[in-house]
């Protein structure tokens, strides 16, 4: 049995004669919350398309739970929920009658109706038509929708999309409940990381169809190593004099010297050495960049 619920080998994708998709091998364990980010048009959407078999992968190299999909469609797809895009909601039903419909037509009791209605905090809004639904609202009942045949796989598109800060929040803690609570496996995908970076367990950042990254989010921690910032009256006369003495040095400027931050006592000793060799140091701090900026790095150097 593989230990993935989503496995893609050298997935290719195009849209006539647009790569969208390349190379891509994703691998989304069971039970994460995989946080799959990426710049507008990096590819997200057309990825998760074709999870859903909505699009047709090329070649057989998409698996869910094991199995290839463009050959076990309807059994790969009896255990996914997907909010892609909008939620098809209609309007003019209230949240209830929505999800007693999809009972209806997925011929599941309605009594599941009221159960999502609270695990997704709706069953105060139960009775109210959703076109008085706000933007969150909308969305959590797109999630309900998507779980209401209790899928082991969610897969969410940009869930986040325009919601306040507290919109946000809900559906970081419904996922969280989910995939706790539930076991539910969630690939979640975002362009920004600031929004799934505290509840994703990892993550895989994608730019114009190409995998740049895939690991825990502690591993991406990992390569977010603090620096040590050296104010100095002679930058490259500096650099060049740490350099000799076996240090490593990253950049410089003419009045500051970027090198990778060890520890306190290790600054203390460079600060020692540049002032006996006569340098004037004026100030030296310890920088780490916000994960952030980590991912608009990784990014933009693609
Ligand atoms: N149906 C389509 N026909 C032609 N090109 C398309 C189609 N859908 C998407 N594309 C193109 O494929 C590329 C990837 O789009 P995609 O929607 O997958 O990106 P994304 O990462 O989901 O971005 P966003 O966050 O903006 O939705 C874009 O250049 C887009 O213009």
């Amino acid at each position: 049995m593989s230990s993935y619920a989503i496995e893609t080998v050298d997935l290719n994708f195009k849209f006539g004669n647009q790569v969208v998709v390349k190379d891509l091998s994703l691998q989304v364990p069971k039970g994460s919350i995989y946080g799959f980010l990426g710049p507008n048009g990096a590819g997200k959407t057309t990825t998760i398309k074709i999870l859903l078999n909505l699009l047709k992968s090329p070649t057989d190299s998409v698996f869910v739970f094991g199995k290839e999909i463009n050959h076990n469609r309807i059994a790969i797809l009896k255990k996914v929920g997907a909010l892609v895009e909008q939620p098809a909601i209609y309007g003019h039903l209230t949240g209830k009658e929505n999800l007693i419909n999809r009972c209806i037509l997925l011929g599941i009791s309605k009594t599941k109706a009221n159960e999502m209605l609270q695990l997704v905090d709706l069953t105060a809004a139960a009775n109210k038509k959703t076109k008085e639904y706000s933007l969150g609202m909308k969305q959590r009942l797109g999630i309900a929708l998507a779980l209401i045949s209790d899928p082991e796989l969610l897969l969410l598109d940009e869930p986040t999309n325009g919601l306040d800060p507290n919109g946000i929040i809900e559906i970081r803690n419904l996922m969280v409940e989910l995939a706790t609570k539930y076991q539910k496996t969630i690939l979640v995908s975002s362009h920004l990381l600031a929004e799934i970076e505290r509840v994703a367990t990892h993550v895989g950042i994608i730019n114009k169809g190409s995998l740049l990254f895939q690991g825990t989010i502690s591993a991406l921690q990992q390569l977010n190593k603090p620096i040590l910032e050296i104010v100095v009256n002679d930058g490259p006369g500096a650099a060049a004099f740490l350099r000799g003495n076996g240090f490593e040095v990253l950049a410089n400027d003419e009045s500051v010297v970027s090198v990778p931050f060890t520890s306190p006592g290790d600054s203390g000793k460079i600060n020692t050495i540049l002032i006996q060799q006569g340098f004037i140091v004026t100030a030296l701090y310890q920088q780490k960049k916000d994960l952030e900026d980590l991912f608009l790095e990784i990014t933009k150097n693609n």
